[in-house]
């Protein structure tokens, strides 16, 4: 099975409700989607968001990276040398991680349909079921308890509270959400990036001392403060997560090594795709540390690879934030894997299993 061509397509999904966060506000998931085919007629479909507050990539750089420099290494490669593809795509060029990821995704999923096998299984195997949480937007207060108890209605047994906006209203709105869900949800919150290091100790502290108990705090400070991050992780006794601050393994070493945080938010569109993913999580299983694996504002198409990762690699991914098609108005993908609300299973057809793409826009080669 040869690599003989590579298209692309624009996906446009309105979003239930809109979704905010201390960096951005987004009403609708806008993702390239890119389709590897090969001599054999089999496609390997990928994703990509243009998530550019974070990984810095757009709709114009992902097309750009892939058209000029992946795609082109890419052409006549047999999908059977995975190494090698997945190789020539992280050194084609520099970061663009949600391109790589895009390419990486399909070929993966050209691996698995090669060998008649679903992805999960040729990453080593794993229970075909996960359990996501699901993200609660920063808003008002009253907004934000009412759809916290709609999460918890609707069986999501864990909330990613975003916060970051005001201190003294983030530490307000934790309060009134845990007061309202009582037992019935943990309760993770993401600052991305929103608080001083000094202002997440006072809010941290502040919760643990109010009796609110939290499951863990993502990214309280800017991506690049690491000693911030450290400072946070050594004077609270909450678990501390880095996302933004770490893409790929060589950063997850350096973080470690500092003992910055206390678990890592994996995303293959900052790992650049499955094979830095895998990598990750192998370094961290080998420290001890536990990983979340989480998405961008992605559908069930590059999802579809993380919750087969997620279910490869549960030893060292123990928490999963995979809400992106729970929060589209519609799943586009026929096949593929299943999201139902928080409970999220793989089948075994081969690869992905995704059979075709409803609303695909084409994009010109
Ligand atoms: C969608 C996921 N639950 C999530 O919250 N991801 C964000 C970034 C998403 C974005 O802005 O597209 C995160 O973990 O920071
Ligand atoms: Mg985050």
């Amino acid at each position: 099975m040869k690599i003989t061509d590579i298209r692309f397509g624009l996906l446009k999904i309105p979003l239930k409700t809109p979704f905010k966060t201390a960096l951005r506000t987004v009403e609708a998931v806008e993702d390239i989607v890119v389709e590897v085919h090969t001599d054999t007629g089999h496609v390997g479909y990928g994703e990509a968001p243009a998530t550019a507050v974070i990984t810095g990539d757009t709709h114009g750089s992902i097309l750009e990276a892939i058209r000029r420099f992946i795609g082109p290494r890419l052409i006549g490669q047999e999908i059977a040398n995975l190494n090698r593809i997945t190789h020539l795509i992280q050194t084609a060029l520099e970061k663009n991680t949600s391109a790589k990821a895009a390419v990486e995704i399909a070929v993966y999923d050209l691996f698995g349909q090669l060998y008649g096998a679903p992805l999960y299984r040729m990453l080593g195997g794993g229970d075909p079921v996960i359990t996501t949480d699901i993200t609660i937007s920063v808003d008002y207060i009253d907004k934000m308890v009412a759809d916290s108890l709609s999460a918890v209605d609707r069986g999501f047994e864990s909330l990613k509270i975003k916060v970051g906006k005001d201190i003294g209203v983030d530490i307000e709105r934790v309060k009134a959400i845990y007061a309202a869900v009582e037992d019935r949800a943990l309760l993770r919150l993401d600052a991305n990036q929103g608080w001083t290091a000094k202002q997440a100790v006072y809010a941290i502290t502040a919760l643990e001392d109010a009796g609110v108990r939290l499951e863990l705090v993502e990214q309280p400070v800017k991506a690049r403060d690491l000693d911030g991050l450290k400072y946070v992780t050594e004077h609270v006794h909450t678990p501390i997560m880095a996302d933004e601050s770490v893409f790929g393994p060589t950063e997850v070493i350096d973080l470690i090594r500092m003992r910055a945080a206390d678990i890592i938010n994996i995303k293959l569109m900052k790992t650049g795709g499955l094979s830095n993913a895998i990598r990750i999580a192998d370094i961290a299983s080998l420290y001890g540390i536990e990983c979340m694996i989480g998405c961008m504002l992605e559908s069930s198409i590059s999802v579809a690879a993380a919750v087969h990762l997620a279910v490869a690699k549960a030893d060292a991914i123990t928490k999963v934030d995979l809400d992106g098609p729970s929060l589209c108005a519609y799943n586009p993908v026929d096949g593929g894997v299943i999201f139902n609300e928080s409970e999220i299973s793989v089948t075994d057809a081969p690869g992905l299993g995704i059979r075709s793409i409803q609303g695909l826009q084409p994009i010109p080669a």
